[in-house]
């Protein structure tokens, strides 16, 4: 502003990088489960950082079988790899932080994700959250509370791609069908396009009757990419601390 009150406070010459504004333009898609649309959520510039930093080093994604074991699985045939949580991404860190309110601590946060999807590229319906207990263990905090899936980067050719979440309602108002693929039959749920920068929130967990479970109903799976490429990531959070091993920060 080119306010002269005597108020403003005296400008701080720029020393370290400052994370850019962020102004929300945020809409509630499902209130339960809780899943929120977020347009923009990362800026241009974040999205290129994003696609250099992840560039060349995907491996194969592999899933949690139900021992808890890591394991490259037919589900899932997309490459991820975690990222370092540099000046860039410690932005979107504490952007994703905030968007939560204050209750949820740094120390709760994976090391963000990055996946790579190319043709026939898929990951097939799961849940973020774990059934089994040796991937909820004190160390790891517990399950997975929260998700956000943002679409980094995609071919301007990009055909499918979208994330299915199979047991949601579609939308009634038409107006969700810019974000949301309107042409599904009412049995295919909701699937979300996906868009560059844009992200979609949601809890993965609702109370049990002793404590807080798995919620089903966010089943969801990356749909084959049928044409062009797709850059994602998965900003998780856990019930309660990681140790520092497994915590953003420690990719
Ligand atoms: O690619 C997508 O649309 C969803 C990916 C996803 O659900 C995951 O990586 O956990
Ligand atoms: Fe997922």
């Amino acid at each position: 502003s080119t306010s002269t009150s005597s108020s403003s406070p005296p400008q701080q010459p720029q020393q370290n990088y400052t994370c850019p504004e962020h102004l929300y333009n945020v809409q509630i898609f499902s209130e339960d489960p809780l899943i929120i649309y977020i347009p923009s959520f990362i800026t241009a510039e974040e999205a290129e950082h994003l696609q250099s930093i992840s560039d060349g080093r995907f491996s194969a994604s592999q899933v949690a079988d139900s021992s808890g074991q890591q394991q490259l699985a037919k589900t899932r045939n997309s490459q991820s790899t975690s990222l370092e949580s540099d000046r860039v991404v410690r932005c979107i860190e504490e952007r994703a932080l905030q968007f939560q309110g204050y209750d949820v601590k740094m120390e709760q946060l994976e090391p963000l994700q990055a996946v790579s999807y190319s043709l026939n590229q898929n990951y097939a319906p799961h849940t973020d959250w774990f059934t089994s207990a040796t991937q909820t263990t004190a160390e790891y905090g517990g399950n997975r509370a929260t998700s956000f899936f943002v679409y980094v980067a995609t071919s301007e050719d990009i055909v499918g791609g979208g994330t299915q979440f199979p047991l949601l309602d579609a939308p009634n108002n038409e107006k969700w069908c810019d974000v949301v693929n309107c042409d599904a039959g009412w049995d295919e749920g909701v699937t979300f396009r996906p868009i560059a920068r844009n992200a979609v929130f949601w809890k993965n967990l609702k109370k049990g009757a002793k404590g807080m479970v798995g919620d089903r109903r966010t089943l969801h799976a990356g749909l084959p990419v049928q044409r062009g490429s797709k850059l994602g990531m998965n900003i998780w959070t856990r019930e309660r601390e990681l140790d520092s091993k497994f915590r953003a920060g420690s990719a």
